[in-house]
């Protein structure tokens, strides 16, 4: 494992190995919260991120993990019909939730209504309305600054320019900091409506795990290279920090140019 300013960082062979390290530190983290707090707030992207997490849906951790004790939110959602192949929801449901014993009412989709009729900014706010009212019942803490919202663990991905999340280089999205959740209507990945979590409150988790593996792009090693070597910071994905811990972890084409 190699550490520099608030990041760590692992570079794995495969994608299967990256994998399994994920799972690990997943579970983990999982058996830390629920002993701790009796609950795990996780929060999940789209991409890739997905099918990386099968390895939970595998011995030991399928059975051990206290999937009853589990909330999952996502950092960020297009803004499209729950049936959509688009969805992050369909995504998540579709290849890991619906495998796992979490109750319905711990996983905070977007609204259905105003997702099917693709409005980005209600969406928005009314996903900032749940989570305040989770809040409100100690589901969620915020975190010391009392500000934001203090989630366990974010599992995020990043595009090959740089985004996490849906803010992406260039928009304006990134430097919004009165808002928990904010939209935005011209994402240049497809499709363009989508939610996302604002920076502080991403940065404000106690655990993210940033993982990425190059889909044999140039751009996607290019970009680790600016953020690891150059921290370049007009790569949103340069700006993860968290409360405890900022994991990156790297298959060996995402790393190629460190
Ligand atoms: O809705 C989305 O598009 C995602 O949440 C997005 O932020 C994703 O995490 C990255 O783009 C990485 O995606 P890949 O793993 O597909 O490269």
């Amino acid at each position: 494992m190699a550490e520099a300013r608030h990041r760590k960082w692992h570079v794995f062979q495969t994608k299967d190995e990256l994998s399994v390290a994920m799972a690990k530190y997943t579970a983990h983290l999982s058996a830390k919260f629920c002993k701790e707090k009796g609950l795990f707030t996780v929060v999940l992207s789209g991409g890739g991120l997905i099918d990386w997490l099968c390895k939970l849906l595998e011995p030991p951790y399928k059975d051990s993990i206290e999937w009853s004790k589990w909330h999952v939110f996502w950092v960020d959602e297009r803004v499209c019909a729950y049936e959509d192949p688009d969805s992050n929801y369909k995504l998540a449901m579709d290849g890991f939730l619906s495998k796992v014993g979490i109750p319905n009412k711990n996983i905070y989709a977007i609204d259905k209504h105003y997702a099917a009729d693709g409005n980005a900014e209600h969406c928005a706010a009314l996903y900032e309305e749940c989570l305040r009212n989770l809040v409100k019942q100690n589901i969620l803490p915020l975190c010391p600054n009392g500000k934001y919202p203090q989630f366990d663990l974010q599992l995020l991905g990043m595009g090959p320019d740089g985004h996490m999340a849906s803010l992406f280089p260039g928009h304006p999205q990134i430097n919004v900091k009165d808002k928990w959740v904010t939209h935005i209507t011209d994402s240049p990945k497809l499709p363009p409506r989508r939610i996302t979590f604002t920076l502080p409150v991403i940065n404000s988790a106690s655990y993210n795990l940033m993982a990425v593996c190059d889909d044999h792009t140039e751009q996607c090693p290019r970009s680790i290279a600016d953020i690891f070597k150059h921290n370049n910071l007009a790569l949103p994905a340069a700006h993860l920090t968290a409360h405890v811990e900022t994991m990156w972890y790297l298959d060996k084409a995402a790393a190629s140019l460190l």
